[in-house]
């Protein structure tokens, strides 16, 4: 655990970057410090390992005084990753990821054959040991970075901005590895981002820092979505907080029930016969899984083929987050959410009116005011 207990950093010049700042980062969580540039966020993160001191106040690693400890003791049983993965652009991957370990005095062989396991880890081929880091991409350069940060397998990680300069596509993959890993490897994680969906997906809390250093607002994300402290978190959050809040409602208890179906190949007339007067019929394919919706109104369709569907858009699982079901409902021809089984098989229909009013009866969304 990493406690900050009233720790302030005054600047030389007088600038106060964190004031009078006490959080806790629990054991084996992810911590996420998240608020407008500027807020001291870095500076937070770096009084940590103690590459910035405290002017004030204490910082703990598990129990201890960080002051009370070497720097360079206290920086080998943390990793440090930093945008762009801060790799030494000389050295070769391989070489990069060992300088932990090499410090720590491990033989050669035990260091390469950590590299190469770590490597696999972040999802990188072996062969890029030999290359040099700008012989990667960004995203690549990234993975190194976990990968060197990871390398004496420290228990805690200090991560500042590390997704921040990469394309949204690579970047929500790096953020859905991150996530696998370290349900894995169960690190204390103090990662810092400015963007608070990064914070809200990877946070098992998330605390708000406004300008000045102080803290808004130290919670899990949901009760962040549902509670923001005030105005200044309010804003910070967005104005689709109750949207974005559904994300952590399961669909578990959402009611789901039948809609017209014919098998993909069958008869129009079946289509029609089982529509009873409405305009969409749910086709299924192989192992009944949903094919797409049928207009049994258009006089213009010869039959029940792939070429005619609209596509169900998002589906959703009982096990899943209620968002994926209002998203089904919204991109849905029809207003109805298609729910399906774990092997991806037809269950039921949901419709928008039915999953709103499942939310609100959960009460998951409460203090939402606007
Ligand atoms: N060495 C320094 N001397 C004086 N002021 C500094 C120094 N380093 C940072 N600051 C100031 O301290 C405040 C907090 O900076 P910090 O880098 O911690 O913010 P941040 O939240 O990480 O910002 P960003 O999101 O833009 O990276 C800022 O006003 C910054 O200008």
């Amino acid at each position: 655990m990493i406690e900050f207990d009233n720790v302030t950093k005054r600047y030389a010049d007088g600038t106060v970057a964190v004031d009078d700042l006490s959080i806790e980062a629990p054991q084996g969580k992810i911590t996420v410090l998240v608020g407008p540039s500027g807020c001291g966020k870095t500076t937070s993160l770096r009084m940590v390992n103690r590459s910035i001191e405290a002017t004030s106040g204490r910082i703990l690693v598990d129990g201890r005084d960080v002051q009370s400890v070497r720097a360079v003791e206290l920086r080998r049983g943390i990793g440090y990753v930093i945008q762009q993965g801060g790799l030494f652009p000389h050295q070769t991957v391989l070489d990069n990821i060992m300088t932990v370990p090499h410090l720590l005095g491990w033989s050669k062989k035990k260091s390469r054959e950590r590299a190469h396991e770590l490597l696999q880890r972040v999802g990188l081929p072996s062969s890029f040991a030999r290359r040099y880091p700008a012989q990667l991409s960004g995203g690549q350069q990234q993975r190194v970075g976990v990968a060197r940060a990871l390398a004496a397998d420290p228990p805690i990680m200090l991560m500042d901005e590390p997704f921040s300069a990469i394309d949204p596509i690579v970047r929500a993959g790096l953020q859905d590895e991150f996530l696998r890993l370290q349900e894995e490897l169960g690190k204390t994680i103090v990662f810092v981002t400015h963007d608070i969906d990064e914070a809200i997906k990877l946070g098992d809390y998330v605390a708000v820092l406004r300008v000045g250093g102080r803290l808004a607002q130290l919670a899990p994300p949901a009760e962040l979505l549902a509670q923001p402290a005030d105005e200044f978190v309010e804003d910070f959050v967005g104005r689709d907080r109750g949207y974005r809040a559904l994300q952590f409602v399961r669909a578990a208890e959402l009611p789901v029930h039948e809609a017209p179906t014919v098998g993909l190949g069958g008869s129009l007339a079946d289509a029609r016969a089982v529509a009873g007067g409405d305009q969409w019929v749910l086709v299924l394919g192989p192992e009944r899984r949903p094919a797409g919706w049928l207009d049994v109104t258009d006089p213009a369709i010869p039959s029940v083929d792939r070429s005619h569907l609209v596509s169900v858009g998002t589906t959703f699982t009982a096990e899943g987050p209620v968002r994926f079901a209002l998203d089904g409902a919204l991109s849905s021809p029809c207003g109805q959410a298609v729910c399906v089984d774990a092997e991806g098989a037809y269950v039921g229909v949901a419709g928008a009116t039915e999953i709103a009013r499942h939310v609100s009866s959960q009460g998951a969304l409460a203090g939402e005011t606007s």
